[in-house]
């Protein structure tokens, strides 16, 4: 029997299954999809790509890659509170293993459906290492998407659950990258925090996902709105403790998926609200917002600390 095409593999892995869109004029078949706006929302859309060996084990089973690959990037419209409208997919692929790809497919229906985000389109290519891009986009009231350029002085700094226990268990995931358990969930399921970003959108000043680390991402809200963010360690809640050996890593190891936001003081009871809303385990107020030059300092018992390394960056390593 000849091997599957390009073809057949894209309509068995991808033309059906998903969530639909009440919005989608035209969707996989065509050059592009068609979506027709709602009236008065903004559309949020974002690109992420993961790299075998670099975001994820290149020996990962796909279900699991997939599920990881459609959680980071639609953590980004959590960030700016957006309702998900739909995702693109491209695919490299180094060979034409199509248990691989049904298994892909598999943990990408799911995870999908889980968040309730249609597929919308894409592209397959070979290429010499795995590559996967999700680009995501969602529908915003008009004017109220929650940006990075909005936290003000005087402001509180929250954070949304837990941070470090991804980068915690990367080395026993690179040993065992097949472990599916409660202790690998925070790296391959990462939960995005859809509903909790979405009711935030009239409560939080400026928000962003922590997918670098927590002290490099909190600098990017510090340099786009012109403040200091002050931020109190012993109130992060992390992973391990704070007279942990490896509690540092918490703060600078990223792959949270945590969401990172600024609101005013006059919002702590609502926000506490939300919290129990959309069943969230913690949401700290982990510091608050000064006039300054734009920075990150955190202390812990009053003493600030220093950190060599703030977070994960593609070059420089
Ligand atoms: N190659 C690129 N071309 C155009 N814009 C880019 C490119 N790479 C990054 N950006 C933009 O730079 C900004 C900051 O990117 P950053 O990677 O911090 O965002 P992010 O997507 O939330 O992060 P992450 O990839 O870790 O999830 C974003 O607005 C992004 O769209
Ligand atoms: C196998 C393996 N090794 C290392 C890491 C750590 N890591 C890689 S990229 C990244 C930041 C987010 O990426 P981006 O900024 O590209 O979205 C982090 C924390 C991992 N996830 N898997
Ligand atoms: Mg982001």
């Amino acid at each position: 029997m000849s091997r599957p095409s390009e073809f057949d593999l894209i309509r068995d892995c991808f033309s059906s299954g998903y969530p639909a869109a009440n919005d989608l004029l035209l969707g996989i078949g065509d050059d592009c999809s068609l979506i027709r706006p709602p009236a008065d929302m903004e559309l949020a859309q974002s690109i992420d790509t993961q790299v075998a060996g670099v975001h994820f084990p290149t020996d990962a089973p796909g279900n699991l890659i997939a599920s990881r690959a459609l959680r980071c990037a639609v953590s980004d419209l959590a960030a700016m509170g957006a309702v998900p409208q739909g995702f693109h997919l491209a695919l490299t692929l180094s060979d034409n293993n199509e248990d691989f790809l049904q298994d892909f497919a598999s943990g990408l229906r799911l995870t999908a459906n889980t968040l309730g985000i249609p597929l919308l389109g894409g592209d397959t290519t070979y290429g010499k290492q795995l590559t996967i891009s999700v680009a995501v986009q969602g529908w915003l009231p008009r004017g109220l998407g929650l940006r990075r350029d909005a936290a003000r002085a005087g402001q509180d700094v929250w954070l949304t659950g837990k941070v470090g226990a991804a980068a915690l268990v990367l080395d026993d995931i690179l040993r065992d990258p097949t472990r599916d358990d409660q202790e690998t969930a925070p790296y391959y399921h990462p939960r995005v925090h859809l509903s909790f970003g979405h009711l935030l959108l009239s409560l939080a000043t400026s928000a962003i996902d922590i997918s670098d680390g927590l002290i490099q991402d909190a600098r990017h809200i510090a340099n786009a709105s012109g403040v200091i963010l002050n931020l109190d360690a012993t109130a992060i809640p992390t992973s391990v403790s704070p007279e942990h050996s490896r509690w540092r890593e918490c703060l600078t190891g990223g792959d949270d998926y945590q969401l990172l936001f600024t609101a005013p003081q006059s919002a702590r009871e609502r926000i506490e609200a939300c919290a129990l809303t959309a069943g969230l385990n913690h949401c700290a107020r982990i510091g608050h917002v000064e006039e300054g030059e734009p920075d990150v300092c955190v202390r812990k018992n009053g003493e600030l600390l220093t950190f060599e390394q703030e977070g994960y960056t593609h070059f420089n390593r």
